[in-house]
Formats: C-alpha cells, sequence, structure tokens
C-alpha cells in the first residue's frame, strides 16, 4: 500500500486535494479525517500538518508527500524536490519598516524574525551576514518588527498586501521562489506506486497547461501553420474527402490560446476549436 502524506490546513490543503482528486484518487470528505484508504488505487492519505510532511518523508514512514519547497528547505529532513505542482506560488522574501533597509548587508546586526529560521539562518550564512538573532514566530511574523521583538523579518509574499498593511516593503534579492512539491525521502528508488502518482500528476499538470486545437486549412497553407501549432512533436493532419485541405490537431499552452487562434485565422485556417483537456498522459 502507497502511503501519501497530504496537507491538512493552510493553503496547500485544499489545492492539494483537489488535484489529488483530479488525478482520480479518493480524497476526504470532511477536514476531521486524517487517514484515508483507497485500496481502489492502493493508496493511503495521511492528512498532516504541512511543516510535517517532509519529516514523515524524510523519514521514510511515508513514501511522498505534498508540501511547499519553502516548508521543505526549512526543514532540513532528508527529503528532495520531485515534482513541482504548480500552485501556492508565492516568493519568500526579506522586509522592513518602509524606507529602512536597501540590501542583504544591511541586516548584520539586526533581529529577524520568521517562521522560517532554519532557511533564514542558512541563507544569511552563505551570504556572510551575521544577524544579531533569528526569532522563531508561529505566524503573523508581519506584525514582530510592530511589536519590537524584530527589526526585519523573512516571509512568505504572494501579493504584498499583508505586509503593506504592516508598513514594511521587500528590500533585496528574493530568497526563494516557492510553489507546492511532490517530495519523496532522499537517495531512496521510488517505488513504482510513486512513479504512476507522478505520471498522474503530470497529467493534471498537461490537462490544466494545455488546450486541444483542431483546425482546417488549405493544403497550400499548411506548412504556414504548422508553423504556428508545432504541438508537443507533431501535430495529427488528416485529409479532408471533398477538398484541397487538411484538418489538424494539436496541443497548445493555454495562455496562448487567442493568440494561435487569431495568427491561424490570419493564415487563412477555419473553423478553429479549441477543447479542454479532462485527462492525459504524456
Ligand atoms: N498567501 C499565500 N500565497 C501563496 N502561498 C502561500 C501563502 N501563504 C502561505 N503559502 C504557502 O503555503 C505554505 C505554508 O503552509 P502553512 O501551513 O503555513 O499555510 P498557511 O496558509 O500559512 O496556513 P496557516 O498559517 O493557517 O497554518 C508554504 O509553502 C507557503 O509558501
Ligand atoms: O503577500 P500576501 O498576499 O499578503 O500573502 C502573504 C501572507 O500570507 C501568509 O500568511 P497567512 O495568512 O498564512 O498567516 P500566517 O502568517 O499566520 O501564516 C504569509 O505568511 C504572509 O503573511
Ligand atoms: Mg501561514
Amino acid at each position: 500500500m502507497l502511503r501519501i502524506a497530504v496537507p491538512n490546513k493552510g493553503s496547500l490543503s485544499e489545492p492539494a486535494s483537489e488535484m489529488l482528486r483530479e488525478a482520480g484518487y479518493r480524497q476526504r470528505r470532511s477536514t476531521r479525517e486524517l487517514v484515508l484508504a483507497d485500496p481502489g488505487n492502493g493508496c493511503e492519505f495521511f492528512f498532516l500538518r504541512p511543516r510535517d510532511v517532509a519529516v514523515y518523508v524524510g523519514a521514510g514512514t511515508v513514501h511522498a508527500g505534498i508540501t511547499g519547497r519553502d516548508l521543505l528547505l526549512d526543514s532540513g529532513a532528508n527529503a528532495v524536490e520531485h515534482l513541482a505542482l504548480g500552485f501556492a506560488r508565492s516568493t519568500f522574501r526579506f522586509a522592513a519598516p518602509v524606507g529602512t533597509m536597501r540590501e542583504v548587508g544591511d541586516i548584520s546586526g539586526r533581529r529577524v524574525a520568521s517562521s522560517y529560521t532554519t532557511l533564514v539562518a542558512d541563507h544569511l550564512a552563505k551570504q556572510g551576514v551575521e544577524p544579531a538573532e533569528v526569532v522563531h514566530l508561529d505566524g503573523a511574523v508581519e506584525s514582530s518588527v510592530g511589536l519590537g521583538v524584530a527589526d526585519l523579518i523573512a516571509d512568505v509574499v504572494e501579493t504584498g498586501s499583508t505586509l503593506r498593511a504592516a508598513g514594511l516593503e521587500v528590500f533585496g534579492e528574493p530568497i526563494l521562489t516557492s510553489e507546492a512539491v511532490l517530495i519523496r525521502q532522499a537517495d531512496a528508488v521510488a517505488p513504482p506506486g510513486v512513479r504512476t502518482l507522478t505520471r498522474r500528476l503530470e497529467g493534471v499538470l498537461t490537462a490544466r497547461s494545455y488546450v486541444l486545437m483542431d483546425y482546417v486549412v488549405p493544403n497550400e497553407l499548411l506548412e504556414q501553420a504548422v508553423q504556428v501549432t508545432p504541438g508537443f512533436e507533431s501535430p495529427t493532419v488528416s485529409p479532408q474527402h471533398h477538398r484541397d485541405a487538411s484538418a489538424v490537431r494539436v496541443m497548445v499552452p493555454r495562455e496562448d490560446t487567442n493568440r494561435v487562434m487569431d495568427a491561424l485565422h490570419d493564415i487563412g485556417a477555419r473553423a478553429i476549436i479549441v477543447t479542454s483537456i479532462h485527462a492525459s498522459r504524456m
């Protein structure tokens, strides 16, 4: 039985379960359930605190798990990133009261508050910067400067609105860009179940980021049209029965859909139809 750890709370929890559901796995109905068997897929899901996922995966008591890249790096666990999952995207940054700090060197001799103290201490050590102290807080880190326990913070930034409300601004280069990731134990060969899980999640990522495009184009314009829609390897081209034209079917990045339709129409393609992909195995 494959054991998979899934965040039970916070920003990662809902989208992680949604992605697993899309990949064909059973997911819990109530947030009170902490373990869920999915015998049809030979899996068991453990709903754990997002911060603890890497600890279990690193110890080898579960085979894989979903967590944030930032949480994985902060954990120091014997686990590695296996597949980036494209949700809960954020940056991890230093921030200080507006107009007070410009670069990472300004942190020397200052107190930095964070929920990710290992990540911050490692980063500063690599930069050769010695803070006075790295203060560990559980959350609401933006309030720590106003309340006088730190001079600056290092925290997750998405829109930046929490920072602004606290009178803080980011400075220096981003420490990290993070997103949800599938992780597995370091230096262990992934069991077959993890390979299936990975393929299924990759299938969801493809279905989310590509559409299927069909169009009809006169044969003398086919090469021009195919240059606009090269697909993954090569588009599928079928002859039209009554005309000197071809029907083309090809995958197109979802974000390019309208630009590509306009370009095809300008070339002379017609009957351009876009379909969402429900599931895929590439
Ligand atoms: N506003 C946000 N936008 C995107 N990702 C976020 C945001 N806040 C936290 N994350 C990501 O979620 C993960 C943090 O998990 P955590 O359990 O702290 O979630 P949370 O949303 O902060 O919940 P809580 O603070 O209630 O425990 C990290 O990978 C972090 O990068
Ligand atoms: O840039 P923004 O869009 O404002 O988002 C970033 C904020 O979201 C998270 O906080 P969360 O709500 O998880 O509270 P926490 O600090 O208690 O974890 C994170 O810790 C930041 O505070
Ligand atoms: Mg949080």
